[in-house]
Formats: structure tokens, C-alpha cells, sequence
């Protein structure tokens, strides 16, 4: 089987939201497929109604198909203070023609306020390794590695576009879908990301030869990146200063920015300018937000959907020892 779905933009890009049908009969959720995290978790029918505000909530209790899975309780929490816990559940998970019958649903029973306020987000759907998924006392496999097997070919791919509808496919290519060759890295998915080398970056008529580590996120929207690559880059933006109260880099929103080039692979990606011109900072609008940020404290680069966008991205499993990650311009 092959599936393609569509990858929807919120607000300034920040996140993309995909239908995923759960359950029957089918109740439809819209939640953020993210390669940087393994939990299928999702608002529900035991999310306290006060951390409830306009999500969709799934609820086992009118799926014919949904059986508890008794013993089960997940925890996580994100870098950027957000996190959610509850129980879980087994049940019919649909994403566009692809589908497997007894997924995971991590089903909410707490959410922090970020969540909470984030109304068109009714949860996420972990594309990241299965060994960092936080179900205890046994751990939860991803719907990608559910749906493996079944597969075409043991793929996904990542097709996100700047404030567009882009598509996640899965099991095939869609030669369409970019540009040039894709340039293969192999991944090291020791930590449970997709962790590939990245072997340089430009800025305007300038490459430096910076070999670093970075991870493919979906889930988080900037692109995470070393110290030294924000000081060469934002010391080419008249006016641009980091802002300790405004939480990183922001500049004049009327200030000529240069893109952002990265090497992987044998391929450059160019991050355009307007990419990068991330959002509004302040309530004046003079001050914008960089898409670029610092990835200090991380222990890892994080090309977030700021860089995604950028690119066409295949999530190779391959055999199971080799996973890689295939990188092509668009
Ligand atoms: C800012 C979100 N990203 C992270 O915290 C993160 C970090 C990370 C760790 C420490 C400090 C900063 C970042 C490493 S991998 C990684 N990636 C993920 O955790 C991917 N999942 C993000 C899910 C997520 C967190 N807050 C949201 C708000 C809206 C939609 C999705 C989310």
C-alpha cells in the first residue's frame, strides 16, 4: 500500500496539521505528524474539559474497535516546556489510504496551557524512532514502523511548503514532487531522532565548511542551529539583536535579510529569505522573529519546518541497521 495526505499550515507556519480518522465509526482528529517525537497522543473524551478549548476529542467509549490497554500510562514533555500525559488505548488509526488496526492512541488525561490554547491542534502523530516512545510499563511502536511492513517501500516523505498545504506521502517517491537527484546521508539513531550530518552552509556569496549534527523535526517549527552559524548570519542583518525577553534573535521587520544555504549530502538547500523572516515579535510589528535561532543547551542542531520547507525529505527505515535520510531541493 502507498498513502498521501496533506500537511496543513496554522498561523505563521508554526505547525502543520494532517486529518487522521481514529477509531469506528471513524472519529477525525487533526494532529502534527512530528519526526521528533514517537507518541500518538491525542486530545480525548478524559482531557479535563477546563484544558479543553475547541480540540477534537477522541473517545474510546463510542469505538467499536478500541480496547484499553490496561497497565499503560505515558508521560513526555518538549524542550520548549509543553508536555502531556494519560493512558492508553489500542484502535483502527486511518492516515489517508494507509491504516493499521491496533495503533497506539495515547489518550490525554492532562495537557499543559500551551496545548490547552492551541485550539486547532488536537494532538500528534510521532514519527521519530519507537525506542523514545514514553508508554510505560511497555513501550508503543510508531504507526510508521506499524505500517512498515505493508509499505511499498519502508518510506516516508516530507513535501512542507511556506504557508501552503504541503503532503506527507508514505511507502513511494513522488518524482514530481522535487527537483535534481536526492542525495542519501546515513542516519544515527542512537538517541531516537533522525540524526544526520550536515557538511557546510552559505550565506550570501559565503560558504564555510561547518561539519554538524543536526536532527529532521517537523514537530518543531525553527530551524535550531549553531551559535556560531546566528552570529554570521544575523551580523548580515542591519539592526538585528538577540532579545532575552523576546526569547532569541529579532530584527527590523523591514530590514533586507540574505537566505540561508545547508549542505547535505551532495545537495544544497536554499532557506529564502521570506523564510527566515519568521514573525511579527512585538505587538508594534517593528521587531520580527528570526526562523533561525540558536541551538545552544541542545546538544544538537534541529532543522525544524523553517528548514524542512525548504526541501523535499524521505524518511528512510531501510533495513532496520541503516536507517538514512534522503534530501533533494524542490
Ligand atoms: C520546541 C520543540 N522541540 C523540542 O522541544 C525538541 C528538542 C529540544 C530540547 C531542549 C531544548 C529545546 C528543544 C530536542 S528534539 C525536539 N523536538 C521535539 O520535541 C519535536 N516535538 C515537538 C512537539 C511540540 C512541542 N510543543 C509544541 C507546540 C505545538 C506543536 C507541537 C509541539
Amino acid at each position: 500500500t502507498q498513502g498521501s495526505v496533506a500537511a496543513v499550515p496554522e498561523k505563521d507556519d508554526i505547525q502543520y496539521l494532517t486529518p487522521v480518522q481514529i477509531g469506528t465509526p471513524p472519529q477525525t482528529l487533526n494532529l502534527d505528524f512530528d519526526s521528533g517525537s514517537s507518541d500518538l497522543w491525542v486530545f480525548s473524551s478524559e482531557t479535563p474539559s477546563r484544558q479543553v478549548n475547541g480540540q477534537a476529542q477522541y473517545d474510546p467509549t463510542k469505538s467499536s474497535t478500541s480496547e484499553k490497554v490496561d497497565g499503560q500510562t505515558w508521560s513526555i514533555s518538549y524542550g520548549d516546556g509543553s508536555a502531556s500525559s494519560g493512558v492508553v488505548f489500542k484502535d483502527l488509526v486511518q492516515v489517508g489510504e494507509v491504516s493499521f488496526p491496533a495503533q497506539a492512541v495515547e489518550v490525554a488525561q492532562k495537557v499543559s496551557s500551551s496545548f490547552s490554547s492551541d485550539e486547532n491542534n488536537d494532538g500528534l502523530l510521532g514519527l521519530a524512532f519507537s525506542k523514545i516512545n514514553t508508554v510505560k510499563p511497555n513501550r508503543q511502536t510508531t504507526f510508521f514502523d506499524n505500517v512498515m511492513g505493508g509499505l511499498e517501500k519502508p518510506i516516508w516523505t516530507s513535501d512542507l511548503k511556506n504557508d501552503a498545504p504541503g503532503t506527507y506521502n508514505f511507502g513511494y517517491i513522488d518524482e514530481n514532487a522535487y527537483t535534481g537527484e536526492i542525495s542519501y546521508v546515513p542516519v544515527d539513531n542512537s538517541q531516537g531522532f533522525w540524526s544526520f550530518e550536515a557538511s557546510g552552509y552559505s550565506i550570501g556569496n559565503k560558504t564555510v565548511p561547518l561539519k554538524f549534527q543536526g536532527i529532521a523535526d517537523t514537530g518543531t517549527s525553527l530551524a535550531m542551529l549553531p551559535q556560531e552559524i546566528n552570529t554570521a548570519y544575523y551580523s548580515q542583518v542591519p539592526g538585528a539583536s538577540m532579545s532575552y525577553s523576546l526569547g532569541g534573535y529579532v530584527f527590523p521587520c523591514d530590514a533586507k535579510i540574505p537566505d540561508f544555504t545547508y549542505k547535505v549530502g551532495d545537495v544544497s538547500i536554499t532557506i529564502p529569505a521570506s523564510f527566515i523572516n519568521y514573525a511579527e515579535a512585538d505587538e508594534e510589528g517593528t521587531k520580527c522573529f528570526g526562523g533561525i535561532q540558536p541551538d545552544t543547551d541542545i546538544g544538537f542542531s534541529i532543522f525544524g519546518d523553517v528548514a524542512l520547507k525548504a526541501a523535499f525529505v524521505v524518511f528512510d527505515a531501510g533495513t532496520e541497521s541503516t536507517p538514512r535520510l534522503g534530501w533533494a531541493t524542490k
